[in-house]
């Protein structure tokens, strides 16, 4: 094996612009290790197992993920049985979340991070098969010394990205060994396995999340259309494009000279934009019909094998399981899977005081959840939303807890009733918890413990019964391990966790867009219409302001109509010009700009970016 200072060297040379025998992906992760995460070939360090909490969440997170995966992974396990690799299954972030290894090897193999719990992050780990993968998108083979750190330069680690349905890299799944043979072409095998194991793994996870969609499977040969085939998409109802396995359509795109990978550029877009059928012709293509009479052809000439599978719930019936819910739970969602199993979750707590943590990027909904709960709790108390990011932190005081008579130089002469007593009886929905001050954190939990508050410059408490619910768009597990919020706190608050998907995550988009076109419609009493490229770029686009953002963009959409049809000029300009917003969820030096151009307005940006204010001051102050 090579030595740790010729490998320090080696990585040396290629920094000052060498050149270099090794493949082009190792080169150019060196090069981020140096470049972006300044990272020291000569420091080295061991494999970083996250604490268990943190593990408990990603695996939380991850739990459909890793349903899904299982049976992918077993089935390569068993088939590379006795050679001592070692699967891992990472998420998007790389933490390993799910693993599969000799148990006779346990010490070894959690020493060197082939492990559960392990986190092969690129800017952590540096040069690995897992963190190479997140950053390429493409399946890649990091063998012994094209590992960065000198750590790990005993292992050879090949890995293949799993996309879901949208396009968006989910997991990562990775085929490790302790000790190979010294030629990188021996991993060869373990590529070809992994990058077809995660393209079974995307098709089971298309085949789960589009019950209520026509499938379409596509094959070059015949014999693999139902057992294997090489893509699949998914369509709805009137044939637009709403999913597809990413891998698999990406070199079925290739094969059908079409430009750029991105399989988002086809969501949205009607089938045949791309192959000679309608979605009328889907019924010819059923299983049951002789092999060669399932083709189809693409637009330019390329012939395919195709088996159209029906949606297993028609419309009607996936409106049945929403029915039962409490009527505020009902509309939350449209056929998402993930939405539909946290409604079913939500209407079981609703009538329990358990308190709930609701987690979720900014504008997903996080009020309007703990809303619709309370009002499906049957309680006649008040719903009373706290900001904790909005209210100035010397206010969050008087403004929780209340102040009595004359507390303090200033105070209202009668005193004022806190938050908290307000929603005695009701709930307190305490949004952006994260940002509670340490202090105030201290006397939350003596209220939620004892049931009395007492206000500022009080003698005596008073009695509060209440359900909290409370929400963050940031990790508080990864809070309380850095000592900035109390771990008995975050017990108190988060008997449950609810989180609700981003909406570029949702497979209910096209009817979720319809349902808040009917609402806006039915307060301007009027119909609205999408054209076919106005629902193409809403469907292309990436949202980071979620549903706030959605909705606003169909309210002006809404008001620039002409005789309620929306085209792409009614959409804001980030939409119609088929570019990527800035906005509040990219770099804050982005934010800064952006907010430069909207002459240092918060409140302009905001309303620009579909956001609240709070969301741009909480990410300007991080910058600070
Ligand atoms: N299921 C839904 N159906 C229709 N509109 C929704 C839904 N969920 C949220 N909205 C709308 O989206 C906007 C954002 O929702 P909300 O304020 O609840 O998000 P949030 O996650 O609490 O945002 P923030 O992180 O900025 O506090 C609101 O205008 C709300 O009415």
């Amino acid at each position: 094996m090579v030595s740790t200072l010729s490998h320090i060297r080696e990585i040396e040379r290629v920094a000052m612009g060498a050149m270099s025998p090794r493949d082009a992906p190792v080169i150019q992760s060196w090069l981020r290790c140096l470049n972006d995460y300044k990272l020291d070939p000569a420091t080295a360090q061991e494999a970083y197992i996250v604490p268990e909490a943190t593990l408990r969440e990603h695996r939380e997170q991850a739990e459909e993920l890793i349903r899904i995966g299982r049976s992918g992974l077993e089935a390569l396990f068993n088939q590379v049985a006795g050679q001592h690799y070692v699967l891992l299954l990472s998420d998007a972030r790389g933490v390993t979340v799910d693993f599969m290894g000799d148990p006779t090897f346990d010490n070894l193999l959690r020493k060197a991070g082939l492990y559960l719990g392990s986190e092969w992050s690129e800017n952590r780990a540096g040069t690995c098969a897992v963190g190479a993968c997140i950053v390429s998108g493409e399946p890649v083979i990091i063998h012994q010394d094209d590992h960065f750190d000198t750590s790990h330069i005993g292992l050879t680690c090949t890995a293949a990205p799993v996309f879901d349905t949208l396009g968006d890299l989910t997991a990562v799944l990775d085929i490790s060994q302790l000790r190979s043979p010294t030629a990188k072409a021996s991993q060869q095998l373990a590529l070809h396995l992994v990058a077809s194991t995660a393209r079974r793994i995307e098709l089971a996870n298309l085949m789960t999340r589009t019950r209520n969609d026509w499938v379409l499977r596509l094959a070059r040969s015949p014999e693999f259309l139902d057992v294997d085939p090489d893509a699949a998409i998914a369509l709805d109802g009137s044939g637009r494009i709403t999913g597809m396995t990413h891998g698999g359509f990406g070199s079925l795109a290739r094969a059908m000279n079409m430009k750029g990978l991105s399989t988002r550029r086809f969501i949205g877009q009607s089938i045949s934009d791309f192959f000679d059928i309608e979605v009328d012709d889907l019924p010819r293509l059923m299983r049951g019909r002789p092999n060669g009479e399932r083709l189809l052809r693409a637009k330019n000439g390329l012939a395919l094998f195709a088996s159209a599978i029906a949606p297993v719930v028609s419309f009607r019936g996936a409106e049945e399981p929403a029915a039962r819910l409490p009527r505020a739970l009902r509309d939350l969602s449209f056929g998402d899977p993930a939405m539909e199993k946290l409604q079913a979750r939500a209407a079981k707590l609703a009538a329990r005081e358990i308190p709930i943590l609701i987690r979720g990027e900014t504008g997903t909904g996080k009020e309007y959840l703990a809303r619709a709960i309370h009002e499906s709790c049957g309680s006649s108390g008040n719903f009373v939303p706290v900001n904790c990011a909005a209210i100035p932190e010397h206010l969050i005081e008087s403004e929780l807890f209340g102040y009595a008579p004359g507390a303090f130089t200033g105070a209202n002469q009668k005193g004022k009733r806190g938050l908290i007593e307000e929603a005695n009886g009701g709930t307190l929905f305490l949004d952006e918890i994260g940002d509670m001050p340490l202090a105030l954190q201290s006397r939350l939990l003596r209220v939620l413990s004892e049931n009395e508050v007492q206000a500022v410059g009080a003698l005596k408490a008073r009695p509060v019964r209440m359900r909290v619910l409370s929400a963050s768009h940031r990790d508080l597990a990864e809070l309380v391990a850095e000592g900035r919020f109390r771990q008995d706190l975050y017990f108190r608050l988060n008997a449950v966790t609810l989180a609700l998907p981003a909406l570029r995550e949702r497979r209910d988009m096209a009817r979720l867009v319809d349902h808040l076109l009917r609402r806006i419609g039915d307060e301007n009493q009027e119909n609205y219409r999408l054209d076919g490229a106005a629902r193409a770029a809403l469907m292309r686009y990436d949202w980071p302001g979620n549903l706030r953002e959605l909705s606003n963009a169909l309210r002006v959409a809404a008001a620039l109509s002409d005789r309620g049809i929306i085209d792409v000029d009614c959409l804001p300009d980030y939409l119609s010009a088929g570019r990527k917003g800035q906005h509040a969820s990219g770099g804050e030096d982005d934010l800064r700009r952006a907010l430069g151009e909207c002459g240092n307005n918060v409140s302009a940006l905001a309303r620009k970016l579909g956001v609240n204010r709070s969301t741009i001051h909480r990410r300007l102050r991080r910058r600070e």
